[in-house]
């Protein structure tokens, strides 16, 4: 990398408050259509920030322009205090995509899926033993160590869900950002997910969640930012429904409200 380059990623150990994303201003569409109107996102180091909404509100394609997958019309995004388009640290960042197949056509075995998110880290594609023990490590995080040997065309979805989620664990991130991590994941393995996180966020990573409901991670998130047709409508503490008053579009009625009073709909998720 020539010196001037490297200069650019001397933002590598950036002030401890300054932002790992900041989002300003981002507007961005999907063919003719405007997704993201103008939206603010800020995740702060060792923050755990859960994007929320109703169906179709921009989340996906929020954490998609974040990590460069869909462009911004306009608006700032940095990521660890580096302009997009001088960011080239990847390996510092574990994304998990919303649920798509981990399965190709190619038949590879769930162990070759999870070390494909640790090429970033190596020199030339050659895994080395701390390589090795990283993918084993997230292997084990999501329990799927047992089925290192299968191909992944054999999984159910909820198990290539965790399989994508041990891809990003290899990389060792600093930051998570995952799509919906636990569409499709049963409730025991919902468990098992929580507590790799846990541990994920007590070592100091920083994570950014798109969400449908908090279920088992809502001791850990620290703040709710709420999309509602490509706009952020809050951005502060996460609701504090919990089950079927956390789903995306439930209007919150207010439990003190009188009875012949008219419910108070903070319609906060919808
Ligand atoms: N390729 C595309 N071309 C045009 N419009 C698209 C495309 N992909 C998504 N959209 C539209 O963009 C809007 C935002 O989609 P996005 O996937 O970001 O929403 P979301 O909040 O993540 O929704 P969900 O909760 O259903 O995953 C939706 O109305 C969707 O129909």
């Amino acid at each position: 990398m020539p010196t001037e380059a490297r200069a650019t990623q001397s933002t590598a150990h950036p002030p401890l408050d300054q932002p790992v994303i900041s989002l300003r201003g981002a507007t961005a569409s999907l063919g003719s259509r405007p997704v993201l109107r103008g939206i603010d996102l800020t995740v702060r180091r060792g923050e755990v920030v859960a994007l929320l909404g109703a169906n179709g509100s921009g989340k996906s394609t929020a954490v998609r322009s974040v990590v460069g997958q869909v462009p911004l019309s306009s608006g700032e995004l940095t990521l660890f205090g580096t302009d997009l388009k001088r960011f080239r640290d990847w390996s510092r960042i574990g994304y998990v995509p919303q649920r798509t197949t981990a399965a190709s056509g190619v038949p590879a075995t769930v162990r070759e899926v999870v070390s494909s998110g640790r090429l970033a880290r190596t020199r030339f594609g050659l895994l080395r033993k701390a390589d090795k023990a990283a993918v084993a490590a997230a292997l084990a995080a999501v329990g799927m160590d047992a089925h290192a040997d299968a191909p992944v065309s054999a999984l159910s979805g909820g198990q290539h869900q965790r399989v994508l989620i041990a891809r990003a664990l290899a990389v060792e991130p600093e930051l998570l950002i995952m799509d919906e991590p636990m569409a499709g994941v049963d409730l025991a393995n919902q468990e098992v997910l929580a507590d790799t996180l846990r541990g994920q966020v007590a070592a100091g990573v920083t994570v950014l969640l798109v969400l449908h409901e908090l279920g088992p991670l809502e001791p850990l998130i620290d703040r709710a930012v709420v999309l509602r047709d490509g706009c952020v409508v809050h951005d502060g503490p996460p609701p504090e429904a919990v089950g079927q008053h956390a789903l995306p579009g439930h209007d919150h009625v207010h439990p003190h409200a009188a009875h012949d009073a008219e419910p108070l709909r903070t319609g906060l998720l919808s």
